[in-house]
């Protein structure tokens, strides 16, 4: 059985619960939802398939808990690991740097060696009306 890990940082629930629409769609897979307050490297190792997320907060800005594991990234634990990203946030108020955080973590996990999937996704306003774009991009990864 296929093991996914994934590990967000939401500060009002939004993408935390994106991340647990995602696992409700990958039937058949071990999966496993962790807050990246409470994320450990063994979470990494023992996955074939990790998934992040954060939300984009200030202007552009990654999620302040997000923030803090992003910084501390590397490539002993990411080389050769297929990662996904995944984010909340706002095109309307903040065009220029709409879903920022996805793109930077996305670099910085190819940075680390990591096979990045995909172009990430991006979750626009309420998470309600994305539900279909969330199914459909965790199906895609099983
Ligand atoms: C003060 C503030 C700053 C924000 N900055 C951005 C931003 O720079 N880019 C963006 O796409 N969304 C931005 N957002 C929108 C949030 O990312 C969005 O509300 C998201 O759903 C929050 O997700 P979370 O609950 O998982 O933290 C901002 C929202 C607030 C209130």
């Amino acid at each position: 059985m296929k093991k996914i890990s994934i590990i967000f940082g939401s500060t009002t629930g939004n993408t935390e619960r994106v991340a647990e629409i995602i696992k409700d769609n990958m039937a058949e897979c071990e999966v496993t939802v962790t807050d990246v307050c409470n994320a450990k490297d063994e979470m990494i190792k023992s996955a074939d398939t990790v998934l992040f997320g954060a939300s984009t907060w200030g202007y552009g800005e990654i999620q302040d808990d997000f923030l803090e594991y992003y910084n501390s990234m590397k490539s002993e634990l990411l080389s050769a690991k297929d990662v996904a990203v995944f984010g909340c946030g706002d095109s309307v108020g903040f065009s220029d740097v709409y879903c920022r955080a996805v793109d930077l973590i996305i670099e910085k996990a190819s940075e680390c060696g990591a096979n990045v999937i995909g172009e990430g996704l991006k979750v626009d306003g309420d998470v309600d009306d994305n539900v279909s774009k969330i199914e459909a991009f965790a199906k895609e990864l099983v």
